[in-house]
């Protein structure tokens, strides 16, 4: 799993198209989100991760409350990012997984915003800047090198 995390003073998303033949089915009020205030973390699920999903939502939340807690964020938006490795796992355990980031993450505290999975979407982003604004972290399952 690779993550990049942002603090931002806001995210906001909008659908535009399906970039899966079968995308997360979602709401007319889905295709569109915003938060404010919130550490924006944008994820890649990564093959490595299908051999032990459970381990790598448990290790993510881990670092993303850390995170978190450093840079004094109770909202986070959790955001499918396809773009931040190679070697991607499968669709459907990927928004297992995040889903189950989301799900934990909640109930952690956090307030809680998941952009759609398997879309195209525009999305605007206004990073804090500071020196902790811009991290990004790398999850394997034990037992797994990190590439
Ligand atoms: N292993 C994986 N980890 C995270 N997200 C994944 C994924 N496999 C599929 N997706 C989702 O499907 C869209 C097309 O790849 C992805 N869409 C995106 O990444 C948008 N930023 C548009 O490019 C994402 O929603």
């Amino acid at each position: 799993m690779r993550m990049l995390l942002i603090h931002s003073d806001y995210l906001e998303y909008e659908v535009k198209d399906k970039a899966l033949k079968s995308p997360e089915p979602i709401s007319e009020e889905q295709k569109k989100g915003r938060l404010e205030e919130v550490l924006a973390v944008f994820m890649s699920v990564e093959k490595a991760d299908e051999t032990n999903p459970e381990e790598v939502v448990e290790k993510a939340v881990a670092e993303i409350k850390d995170v978190a807690s450093q840079v004094k964020a109770d909202r986070i938006f959790v955001y499918p990012f396809a773009h931040l490795s190679s070697e991607l796992a499968k669709p459907d355990v990927a928004l297992k997984v995040l889903q189950r980031i989301e799900e934990r993450l909640r109930e952690e505290g956090f307030e809680v915003k998941r952009a759609p999975f398997g879309y195209y979407k525009a999305f605007r982003l206004s990073c804090k800047g500071h020196p902790l604004a811009e991290l990004s972290r790398t999850i394997v399952p034990s037992g797994e090198a990190v590439s």
